[in-house]
């Protein structure tokens, strides 16, 4: 006997978005990119990457990124400050890096220790170094569709979309979060497609109902395991952007998404945590530092 429908759709899963394989494909053509320009220029872009503090998880990104430089072949520069360093010491820093031509790109890792006011470090990054898309200029550059410097996380999630979906338009988009370096760019992505977006976050009311309503979910609240899967839509693309790092097994920690991933097999897609968002967040920070530095040629505008 043929087994029924329901017994096909149980069994069926969700189609698994590989973003160690998307992020290393993107990495072949960034590295082909600076082998032009070094073969054009002599010298391969740069990259400065500033941390302040010990903080253990930014340890852990910084030395990734540091690491994702070299094997594209940019140059890295990596400033480690002590945690009690003053902001204007931070400013004088970057003041230097802006003015220094081997230097393309500047990133400054955030949170910044409290004493320091992350807005005025990130609006001191010359907007044409400013390969997080965090400065001012470049914000209001993405909402109004004018070019600049497009924030890493928020790239690599449409980077992401675009490996399932062809066309966005007319589609139902929920984000859930409204941070100024995930949600509210991504929003703004999502609306240059044509898509239909509704922001939300913790605190919006009926979350689960505006979930279901939705073809395509963008979890980034850093909230562990919140998307249930009774929250999702049969054939919904789930991007889950959330990292929480849990108590694990013998001492270690373990990485959790927004996502309660096992619970959503009814999606048409999902990304895992890890291995989704956060390595094509590296991949796109060498793209944009060598968009940086064509944008300087006055090759891409
Ligand atoms: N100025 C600035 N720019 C950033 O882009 C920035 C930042 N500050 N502060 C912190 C967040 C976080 N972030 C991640 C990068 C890579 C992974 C990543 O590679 N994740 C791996 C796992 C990494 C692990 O094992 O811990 C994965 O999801 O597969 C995650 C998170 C960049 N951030």
């Amino acid at each position: 006997m043929a087994p029924s429908h329901a017994a096909l759709d149980s069994a069926a899963r969700a189609h698994r978005i590989d973003g160690r394989a998307i992020a290393r494909s993107l990495d072949e053509e960034t590295a082909a990119a600076v082998r032009a320009i070094v073969a054009r220029d002599g010298a391969p872009p740069g990259l400065a990457v500033v941390l302040v503090g010990e903080d253990p998880a930014s340890e852990v990104y910084v030395g990734r990124k540091i690491e994702a430089c070299r094997r594209v072949g940019i140059l890295s520069f990596e400033h480690r400050l002590p945690a009690q360093t003053t902001q204007d010491a931070l400013l004088t820093l970057i003041a230097r890096l802006n003015a220094d031509p081997t230097i393309h790109g500047i990133l400054v890792q955030v949170p910044l220790p409290p004493h320091i006011d992350d807005g005025m470090v990130l609006s001191a990054i010359d907007p044409a170094k400013d390969v997080d898309g965090f400065h001012p200029v470049n914000v209001g550059r993405l909402s109004t569709g004018t070019g600049g410097l497009v924030p890493c996380t928020p790239l690599g999630v449409m980077m992401l979309l675009d490996s399932v979906i062809d066309d966005m338009k007319g589609m139902d988009a929920v984000v859930i979060g409204k941070s100024n370096i995930v949600g509210k760019p991504i929003a703004m992505l999502l609306l240059e497609r044509e898509a239909t977006v509704t922001v939300t976050h913790i605190e919006t009311r009926g979350l689960p109902d505006i979930v279901r309503k939705a073809d395509i979910v963008v979890a980034a609240a850093g909230a562990p395991r919140l998307v249930k899967g009774f929250w999702v839509k049969e054939g919904a693309v789930i991007i889950d952007v959330g990292i929480t790092r849990m108590p694990g097994e013998g001492g270690k920690t373990r990485l959790v998404g927004d996502v309660a991933y096992d619970e959503v097999q009814h999606a048409r897609a999902v990304t895992p945590v890890p291995g989704g968002v956060g390595p094509m967040t590296i991949a796109c920070l060498l793209a944009n530092t060598v968009k940086a530095a064509e944008m300087r040629r006055g090759q891409k505008k």
